[in-house]
């Protein structure tokens, strides 16, 4: 076994300080990276086997056995708060001896520099637009000129994609004629693509619009041509590192290429089976061709977990060995062993949720705590329980389009309609999701007439010749008149249904390339936060709420609150307890991955769920729920392979952690097969009976263990 600790040779001075001092005893691979001097090194390891801390010494080695000079040290890695972390660590363990900054940043920092300096040395303006606000912003560029070619509003998540299928060309570095054979399903994608470079370069001129990636591309050419400028980056950086190397994308590898020489004192650290960012056009296969790009390089394996427990580190290296994209490697931990991983199944995810809730009250601090997910979407209903709970949490890179989405927007505007139903503009916003359809005749028509009459009705007179489609708008505003008196839960289900707005808004994603899926989500979430609210105002209200909430939970990095992550922003991240929910098919792996049955896209989907699994130091809970917004779903491929991969002690563990559901108490929403969503009245468990007021206005007595026996009835 590898075991540097227990040498008896002579301990390196360095290292016999580092211990001293921070505590941390190296093992022999580790020893050999901090003490690596000159020339190229691959640092190959598995998870929590101390990549980062052996970058960080390493750093720390050089300034200080070596009397580098800080500023000739670039740390790279692949995000912001990647970089921040990582610095973090650093002055953490250094911050008292060094005390000169180090350069700790992203490789788009980097090529902004060089981008910054070329531009600066020619006298010419630039502009980059990614996060700008306003005409000239990335997303309404890329806006304005879907429009052209869809001549429709594209929506928020088709913008992302669109942004994710640009990216990924100028990532990958792919010449214009291959971008026809991409797997991103975006009509049109070349032609506006081609127009979106166009309109950078030539609508603002003689000021250069860029967009991140655009760094990238930029910087490399620069490089390529300016040779005076590469010479001074060459010079000034003399020790290049990059950590999480395997989601460095090609374009980055060859910028990182450039500066490296001729020294190639290139430090590169990662791991391929935590390569996440296939979709953006990262390049793990560098990782494995790093001897024939820098011949003569030194390679360092790296496989002794430090971070987790022997149940956690013997079932995670298991569980990746399925994928066959990979260097053969084993992961081994000298940790104790602690607990045995749970397995727990809920029948929806509000019952996940009150577990969540149970496990996470007054249990400690909180810090060490993290509930992962593979879409945001997951957050949203578990943050509205978390903060009626008082429970704290840190919501770790958030990209917040819920609140915003166009069918939050229609919801409020079908509830606001239901109070105003003389006002042309609110009937304006939603009328094309509308059975019957209205159309911008009648929307003109009716504004000709000053918002005097009930539109609906006046819309039925107007079409008194033909029967139906009046019958159809006076039905329409009978079912308003009925929405303003039902519960917003009740309320967003009779739009969903009784007014068939899913349907409208199925055609609407079907016409315009948006995921219908998400639309559902977004919907399940709406009544999800619904759900006990007395009125519709309290519903908008609590939606303005969360909101801010949300965004200020942004800032509890660090404090006593439990962090909520997706599974990407979670990488490099570990908490001493790890919750990965929602695991059922769908989710993860992804709708898509299934759909395309593309075996490179599940190891991608398979390594993400490793690299949730494998922040977990000591104790890893596994959730999946037998519904999951509101449809019967089937738990994650994954979440079976880890039964079976789990030894008998603790399978029946898993079985152990079954949640038992707790009776309702008065006051609380259920959803009852047959009657629908009702409040509950009062509960006398000595008789089994919950009385319950539907949303009909009847009462019923119901028995609680014929309701959980034939699953009739939901909390919510
Ligand atoms: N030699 C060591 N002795 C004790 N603890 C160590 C040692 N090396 C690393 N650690 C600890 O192990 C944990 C994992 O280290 P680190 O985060 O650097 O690993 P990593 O390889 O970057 O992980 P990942 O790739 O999974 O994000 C940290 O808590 C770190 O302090």
């Amino acid at each position: 076994m590898d075991d540097g600790r227990l040498s008896c040779r002579q301990e390196h001075p360095f290292l016999a300080w580092v211990k001293k001092e921070t505590g941390i005893s190296l093992n022999s691979s580790q020893q050999q990276a901090v003490l690596h001097k000159d020339g190229p090194l691959l640092l190959l390891a598995t998870p929590g086997a101390g990549k980062t801390t052996v970058l960080n010494l390493r750093i720390a080695y050089l300034l200080l056995e070596h009397q580098a000079d800080p500023r000739q040290i670039l740390a790279l890695t692949f995000s912001r708060a990647a970089a921040r972390d990582m610095e973090a660590r650093f002055l953490n363990l250094f911050g008292r001896w060094i005390r000169q900054p180090i350069r700790f940043s992203t490789i788009h920092s980097f090529a902004y520099q060089v981008v910054a300096n070329y531009f600066r040395r020619r006298q010419r303006p630039f502009k980059v637009i990614e996060n700008e606000t306003g005409f000239n912003s990335k997303s309404a560029v890329l806006k304005s000129i879907c429009q052209r070619f869809y001549a429709a509003v594209v929506s928020e998540e088709k913008l992302e994609e669109l942004a994710n299928a640009i990216g990924y060309v100028k990532n990958a570095m792919l010449p214009l004629a291959d971008i026809d054979k991409l797997d991103f399903k975006i009509n049109h994608l070349k032609e506006i693509y081609l127009a979106y470079e166009q309109y950078k370069k030539t609508s603002n001129a003689p000021t250069v619009l860029l967009d991140f990636d655009d760094m990238l591309t930029l910087a490399h050419d620069i490089l390529e041509k300016e040779t005076g400028l590469l010479a001074f980056y060459q010079n000034q950086y003399r020790y290049i590192m990059t950590d999480e190397s395997q989601d460095t994308s090609l374009i980055q590898h060859k910028i990182i290429e450039k500066i490296a020489r001729p020294h190639d004192n290139l430090f590169m650290v990662g791991d391929e089976d935590q390569a996440i960012y296939g979709f953006r056009g990262a390049a793990p296969r560098y990782l494995l061709e790093f001897k024939q790009t820098y011949p003569g390089a030194k390679v360092i394996a790296m496989t002794e977990n430090f971070r987790s427990s022997q149940e956690i580190v013997n079932l995670t290296n298991r569980f990746i060995k399925a994928n066959q994209k990979r260097y053969a490697k084993e992961m081994f931990t000298r940790n104790a062993g602690h607990k045995p991983v749970h397995v727990c199944k809920f029948k929806h995810e509000g019952e996940q949720w009150e577990y969540l809730v149970r496990q996470l009250s007054g249990a400690g601090d909180l810090s060490q705590k993290a509930i992962i997910y593979r879409n945001n979407a997951s957050a949203i209903g578990l943050i509205n329980k978390l903060e009626q709970r008082g429970i704290p949490f840190y919501l770790r890179d958030f990209k917040n389009r819920f609140f915003n989405h166009w069918v939050v927007e229609d919801v409020l505007n079908f509830l606001r309609f239901s109070y105003n139903d003389k006002s042309t503009a609110v009937l304006e916003r939603i009328h094309t999701k509308l059975n019957p359809f209205i159309s911008k005749d009648d929307l003109t028509f009716l504004k000709g007439l000053g918002e005097t009459g009930i539109c609906l009705t006046v819309l039925a007179e107007r079409y008194a010749g033909d029967s139906k489609k009046a019958r159809g708008f006076l039905k329409l505003q009978k079912y308003f008149n009925q929405l303003n008196k039902l519960s917003p839960q009740w309320a967003i289900r009779f739009i969903r249904q009784e007014m068939k707005y899913e349907e409208s808004a199925e055609r609407i994603c079907n016409n315009l390339g948006y995921s219908f899926d998400n639309v559902k989500s977004i919907l399940a979430n709406l009544e999800h936060i619904a759900g006990g609210l007395p009125g519709h105002q309290e519903f908008a209200g609590r939606l303005k709420e969360l909101e801010k909430i949300m965004a200020e939970a942004q800032n509890n990095r660090g404090r006593n609150a439990v962090t909520l992550t997706t599974m990407h922003s979670a990488k490099g991240l570990e908490f001493q307890r790890v919750y990965l929910i929602d695991l059922v098919e769908g989710v993860i792996p992804g709708a898509e991955s299934i759909k395309k049955g593309n075996q490179d896209s599940l190891e991608e989907e398979r390594r993400l769920f490793y690299v949730g699994m494998t922040r977990a130091a000591r104790e890893l809970f596994l959730l999946t729920v037998e519904n999951y917004q509101q449809e019967q779903v089937q738990e994650s491929r994954f979440v079976k392979e880890v039964r079976q991969i789990l030894q008998p002690a603790d399978r029946a563990a898993a079985t152990q952690a079954q949640p038992v559901s707790k009776p309702p108490a008065a006051g609380m929403f259920v959803d009852h097969k047959k009657f629908g969503v009702g409040k509950v009245l009062s509960v006398n468990m000595g008789k089994d009976t919950l009385r319950v007021g539907f949303e009909n206005g009847q009462v019923k007595d119901l028995l609680y263990s014929v309701c959980v026996e034939n699953n009739l009835i939901r909390i919510l």
